[in-house]
C-alpha cells in the first residue's frame, strides 16, 4: 500500500517521547523505557507489553502485544489514541478484546507448509509448492504482525510517520524477520527500510468499517496473479488471514494471490500494479489483445456484479429470492469458468 506523508519534515534526530529516547535503529532489544517499567506501570497499559509509544504533536499512537501468536510473533497496531478517536471501531480496541477473550488463549493454528520460499526470475523471492495442494484447501494461516490505519501518513509529519513505523517493527519479537521482506523503493538509500517493507509488503484490510494497511509475514512472500492459485480471506476479529488453493496446485507450481479486486478493469489494473506495487504487469491476461481483453473485462464486470445480487438475494431469503439466487450463481459459475479456461487457451 501507499505512503504518503502530509505534512512537512522535522529535522531533529532523537525525539523525546513518553519518557522514550529513541536511539538509532534497534534489531534485536527492546525500548529502553519499555524495559524499565515497574509492575504496576506494565499493568496500566495491560494488555500492551510496552507502553504506547506515542510521539508529542501527532493523535496516534504504536501499541504492541509482543506475545501475539507466541513468543516469537507479536502484532504492532498504529492507530489514533483511544481517547481521540471511537474506541470501539478502532483496531487497537478489537484486539483488546480478542486478547482478552478465550479463543487468544488457543494455540495458533500451524498448518504444516506444502511450499517454500524461492528466488523467482523477474520477482524478487515466491512461494514454490512442494507437494500437491487440492483444491479448496487451506495452505497457510497467516496473522498480522503489523497493522497500522491507512490515513495515518497523511496525518502526521515524515519524521514522526517513521518513528511511529520504526517503534510498530523494532518492539517485535519478529522484527529481524520482517525487516528482512522485499524492498521496491527506487531510492533505498533515502527511504527507511521500515517504511520501504510496511509500502512492499502491506495490503489493504477493513476493521470496524475502516481501512487498515496490515503486514502478514509469511504472506508478504507471495506474488502477485491476475489469475491467482489462491485466495485470500481476511479475519478482522483474529487478524488473521487464511490463503486457500483456487485450484488444484502441483508441486513446482509458484502459489500466487491477486493483488487487485476481481472485478477492476485491465487498464486500472496495470496502472495500480505499476504504481501502487512497482512492477509492470506480465501475465498472459493483461498480455490478451485488446478484443479479448474487453471481454475478460467484461466477465469480470458481470461475476461482480450478479455475485453480489446473489447474497443480496441469499440475505433476503424469500424461497423465490434463493431460486433465483441459484439461476444467477449458475451464470457466476460459467463466467468463471469461461474467464480460466479463456486464459488458459492462450497459453496453449
Ligand atoms: C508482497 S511482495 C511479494 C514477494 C516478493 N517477491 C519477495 O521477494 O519477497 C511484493 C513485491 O513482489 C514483486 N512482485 C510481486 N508479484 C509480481 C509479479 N507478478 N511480477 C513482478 N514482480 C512481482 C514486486 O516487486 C512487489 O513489489
Amino acid at each position: 500500500t501507499e505512503i504518503r506523508y502530509g505534512v512537512g519534515d522535522l529535522t531533529q534526530q532523537r525525539l523525546l517521547s513518553n519518557n522514550c529516547l529513541l536511539g538509532p535503529l534497534r534489531h534485536d532489544s527492546i525500548p529502553a523505557c519499555a524495559t524499565t517499567a515497574s509492575a504496576d506501570e506494565a499493568d496500566s497499559w495491560a494488555p500492551w507489553s510496552y507502553k504506547p509509544y506515542c510521539p508529542q504533536n501527532t493523535n496516534y499512537c504504536v501499541f504492541t502485544s509482543a506475545e501475539f501468536q507466541g513468543p516469537d510473533r507479536g502484532v504492532s497496531i498504529i492507530d489514533v489514541q483511544p481517547s481521540k478517536s471511537n474506541n470501539a471501531t478502532s483496531a487497537a480496541a478489537s484486539l483488546v478484546q480478542f486478547l482478552s477473550s478465550a479463543l487468544a488463549r488457543e494455540a495458533a493454528q500451524r498448518i504444516s507448509p506444502h511450499y517454500e520460499v524461492r528466488d523467482i526470475p523477474g520477482k524478487g523471492k515466491g512461494l514454490i509448492a512442494t507437494r500437491k495442494i487440492s483444491r479448496g484447501q487451506v495452505l497457510m494461516i497467516d496473522h498480522a504482525a503489523v497493522v497500522a490505519d491507512e490515513r495515518f501518513p497523511t496525518r502526521v509529519r515524515r519524521e514522526h510517520g517513521r518513528l511511529l513505523l520504526r517503534e510498530a517493527i523494532e518492539r517485535l519479537p519478529m522484527a529481524r524477520e520482517v525487516l528482512s521482506l522485499a524492498r521496491s523503493s527506487s531510492d533505498p538509500d533515502n527511504v527507511p527500510a521500515v517504511e520501504d517493507v510496511m509500502k512492499t509488503n502491506s495490503f489493504s484490510v477493513e476493521i470496524g468499517g475502516r481501512a487498515y494497511m496490515a503486514l502478514f509475514p509469511q504472506i508478504a512472500r507471495i506474488n502477485h496473479a491476475c489469475k491467482p492459485s489462491a485466495l485470500t480471506h481476511f479475519n478482522a476479529t483474529t487478524l488473521s488471514n487464511t490463503v486457500t488453493a483456487f485450484h488444484d496446485i502441483l508441486p513446482g507450481d509458484e502459489i500466487t494471490i491477486s493483488y487487485t479486486a476481481f472485478a477492476l478493469p485491465s487498464q486500472p489494473r496495470r496502472t495500480h500494479l505499476l504504481h501502487k506495487w512497482g512492477f509492470p504487469c506480465t501475465c498472459a491476461l493483461c498480455a490478451l489483445p485488446p478484443r479479448l481483453l474487453a471481454e475478460s473485462d467484461a466477465r469480470r464486470e458481470l461475476v461482480d456484479r450478479l455475485g453480489r445480487e446473489v447474497v443480496a438475494l441469499v440475505e433476503k431469503g424469500g424461497a423465490q429470492d434463493l431460486k433465483k439466487a441459484v439461476r444467477l450463481y449458475r451464470k457466476v459459475v460459467k463466467a468463471v469458468e469461461e474467464e480460466g479456461n479463456q486464459i488458459c487457451d492462450e497459453w496453449n
